[in-house]
């Protein structure tokens, strides 16, 4: 029997290929709790967006188990994902963002998609935007802003229905180093607030400033050769 706060998320030996090629992930066991922040870290194709993807039934693993928030991922169906989908809040590099729309449009969509009431949806979308110091840019549009604006509208329409889980494909790829550190401390920042967070990213000079856990993976599998992940792997963190 797991604890869904101690063992928020699971990996249990989870193996993933796509389309009968090779592993993609290999037998990946780890877990994270309830509050964690965790960076995945890895070369270009080691299996970081993978691992978002199964935690957020996206794709599934062949062999092995990905658990979230106390649920067996694979054996949800269509309908639960949708239900499922409504804890995690998704962001991605490019942001996702709709040109024509504001941006207090497109921080509000998740919320009328899921039908909030109007006063509801005005509120919460003004506290997200916000939470992300970009409240006096709700009118504009998308390509007038910067690409650390664009991608800290990205991240309020994530947070806007509070989810539980963060997770987050190389949120800072396109920003200089200045842009990504204030991206990536707005993430400690919701994390503070007790959200779970999960960043893959290439950043390892940027994460490095930041005290954090660090998963790295190497071809599919955790390694604890790089020597930021090694004290932060496993042991220190009582997770396997
Ligand atoms: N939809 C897909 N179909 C087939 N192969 C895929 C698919 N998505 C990913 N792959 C392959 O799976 C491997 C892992 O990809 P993944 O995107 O998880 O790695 P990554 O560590 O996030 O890489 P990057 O840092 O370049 O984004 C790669 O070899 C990739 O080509």
């Amino acid at each position: 029997m797991t604890d869904p706060v101690d063992d928020f998320i699971v990996f249990q030996q989870a193996s993933c290929r796509y389309d009968g090629g090779q592993d993609v992930l290999s037998e990946l066991s780890f877990s994270v709790a309830q509050g964690e922040m965790v960076y995945i870290t890895g070369h270009s194709g080691a299996g970081k967006s993978t691992v978002l993807r199964l935690i957020a039934a996206l794709t599934r693993a062949y062999r092995g188990q990905v658990s979230v928030m106390g649920q067996n991922v694979a054996a949800l169906n269509p309908a639960q994902v949708a239900q499922f989908r409504q804890h995690i809040g998704l962001v991605f590099q490019n942001g996702h963002l709709l040109n024509d729309r504001t941006v207090f449009d497109n921080v509000a969509l998740p919320l009328v998609i899921r039908g909030y009431a109007y006063q509801d949806i005005g509120r919460r979308t003004r506290a997200a935007l916000d939470a992300v110091g970009l409240l006096n840019k709700e009118k504009a549009l998308p390509p007038t802003l910067s690409g650390g604006e664009q991608q800290r509208v990205g991240i309020a329409r994530a947070i806007v229905t509070k989810p539980a889980l963060i997770l987050a494909d190389e949120p800072t790829g396109n920003l200089d180093p200045e842009m990504a550190l204030d991206v990536m401390r707005g993430f400690a920042r919701f994390n503070q607030t007790g959200v779970t967070v999960l960043i893959a990213t290439h950043a390892i000079d940027l994460i490095q400033a930041l005290p954090q856990r660090i998963l790295h993976l190497d071809q599919g599998r955790l390694s604890s050769e790089d020597p930021l992940s090694a004290a932060s792997l496993g042991a220190a963190h009582g997770h396997a």
